[in-house]
C-alpha cells in the first residue's frame, strides 16, 4: 500500500456496506464530514530553504507520554467490525509505532485486555481513556477506576455530544444494533447490569469539575470548537483541549476542525497542549495542522480502514505511511523539528496568497 486512499479503498471492499457507511458517514449532508478533509487542501505551505541538517526529531510529549510522532490515534467505537481481532490488533500496532492510543469507552474489548495487548509490545506503551461522562455518576466513577487500573494515563472527555448525532446512512440500512457476540465491553458489569452509553444534555462544566475532584489524571477535553470554550478549559484547570467536529458525525453545520483551530490555539496560548484530529489524511495535514498551533493530531477513520484491509498489520501501515509522509514534509519544509513549523509556513490556495 502506498497511500492511505488505497488502504481506505480496500477496506471498502471488504466491509459489509452497513458496517463500511457506520464507519464512512457523517451527520446529515456529511458537509463538515467532508469540508474536514477539503479544508486542508484549501491551505497551502510556503516551505523554508536551506535547513543545515539532516536531522529531524519528530517526538513529542504528550501530557508526560512520549509519542514519536506528533500523530496520535483517536477514539473510534466498534474495531470488531471492522476486523475479528478488534481493538486488541490496534492496541498492538500503536503500541509497535510508539505513540498514544485513545481507547474508546465503545470498545468492543475491555480497556483491560487492550491494555494488556499494548503492553505485550511495549511495557510504556501509552494509553488513554475516552470518556462520555454518564449521568449516573457512579457508572462514571466505575469506568474511570477501570482505566485507571488498566494503566491509563489520561482521560479524554468528549464533550460535543448533548445528544446523538442523526446518521442517515445508518437509517437507511437500518443499522442500530451491533451484531450477535459483539458488545461495547466496558458497559458491562455495571451497577443495575449492562448499560447503553448515554449522551446528556443535562451534563454542565460542574459535571467535569466533579470529573476533576475525583481523578488525579490529566483531562484533555474532546469535541472543543468554540474559542471561548477553549478558554474556560483552560481556566478552569484542564489539561488539553482537542479541536474536534467527531469526524463530522455530530452538529453538521460546524466548520473544518482545521478551520477551527487558529481561533483556539490562539486564546490556548500555549498554556495546555492543543490536539486536533478531522481529515488528516496525509503527511502534510500533519504540518499544516503543527504549524497552525496543534501539539500533535490524531486520526480516526485511517486506522479503521487499516484495521479492515489488514488487521495489525493494516493499522501499523497507516501509523508508519503517515510517519514517513510527516517526516518528508518536514524535510521539504526544510524544518528540523517541531519547533520549525510556524503559523508563517501557512497560506491559503489560490490568488489570495500573495496577501496574507
Ligand atoms: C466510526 C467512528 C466511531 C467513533 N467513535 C467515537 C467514540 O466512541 N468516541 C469519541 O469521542 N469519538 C468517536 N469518534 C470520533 C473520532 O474520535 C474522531 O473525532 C474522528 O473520527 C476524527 O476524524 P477522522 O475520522 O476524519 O480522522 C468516532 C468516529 C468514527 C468515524
Ligand atoms: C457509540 C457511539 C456513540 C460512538 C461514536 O461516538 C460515533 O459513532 O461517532
Amino acid at each position: 500500500m502506498i497511500s492511505l486512499a488505497e488502504l481506505h479503498e480496500v477496506a471498502r471492499q471488504r466491509l459489509a456496506p452497513e458496517h463500511y457507511d457506520y464507519f464512512a458517514g457523517g451527520a446529515a449532508d456529511e458537509i463538515a464530514l467532508e469540508d474536514n478533509e477539503q479544508a486542508f487542501r484549501r491551505l497551502a505551505l510556503l516551505p523554508r530553504i536551506l535547513p543545515g541538517s539532516a536531522r529531524r526529531d519528530v517526538a513529542v510529549n504528550l501530557l508526560g507520554a512520549w509519542a514519536s510522532m506528533p500523530v496520535f490515534v483517536s477514539p473510534t467505537a466498534f474495531h470488531r467490525l471492522a476486523h475479528s481481532d478488534g481493538e486488541l490488533a490496534t492496541a498492538r500496532a500503536v503500541a509497535a509505532a510508539r505513540t498514544v492510543l485513545i481507547a474508546s469507552m465503545a470498545a468492543t474489548t475491555t480497556i483491560g485486555d487492550m491494555a494488556a495487548a499494548a503492553r505485550a509490545v511495549d511495557p510504556d506503551a501509552a494509553l488513554w481513556f475516552q470518556l462520555y461522562l454518564q449521568s449516573d455518576t457512579e457508572v462514571t466513577d466505575l469506568l474511570v477506576r477501570r482505566a485507571t487500573d488498566a494503566g491509563c494515563t489520561a482521560l479524554v472527555v468528549t464533550v460535543d455530544s448533548p445528544v446523538f448525532g442523526h446518521h442517515e446512512r445508518d437509517r437507511r440500512h437500518g443499522f442500530t444494533d451491533l451484531p450477535e457476540g459483539l458488545a461495547a465491553e466496558n458497559m458491562r458489569d455495571l451497577p443495575g447490569g449492562p448499560r447503553n452509553i448515554e449522551m446528556s444534555p443535562v451534563l454542565s462544566w460542574d459535571d467535569l469539575e466533579r470529573l476533576r475532584a475525583s481523578t488525579s489524571l490529566p483531562l484533555v477535553l474532546k469535541g472543543v470548537l468554540h474559542p471561548e470554550d477553549a478558554r474556560l478549559a483552560v481556566e478552569r484547570g484542564f489539561d488539553g483541549i482537542l479541536v474536534s467536529n467527531h469526524g463530522g458525525r455530530q452538529l453538521d453545520a460546524v466548520p473544518a476542525s482545521i478551520d477551527a483551530l487558529p481561533r483556539i490555539a490562539e486564546v490556548v496560548g500555549g498554556r495546555v497542549p492543543v490536539l486536533l484530529d478531522g481529515g488528516v489524511r496525509r503527511g502534510t495535514d500533519v504540518v499544516i495542522a503543527l504549524a497552525l498551533g496543534a501539539t500533535a493530531v490524531g486520526i480516526g477513520r485511517p486506522v479503521l480502514w487499516g484495521l479492515a484491509a489488514d488487521g495489525e498489520s493494516g493499522v501499523r501501515q497507516v501509523l508508519e505511511l503517515l510517519r514517513g509522509e510527516f517526516d518528508h514534509a518536514l524535510a521539504l519544509c526544510g524544518g528540523r523539528g517541531l519547533a520549525d513549523l510556524t503559523k508563517d509556513l501557512v497560506t491559503v490556495r489560490g490568488p489570495e496568497v500573495g496577501k496574507w
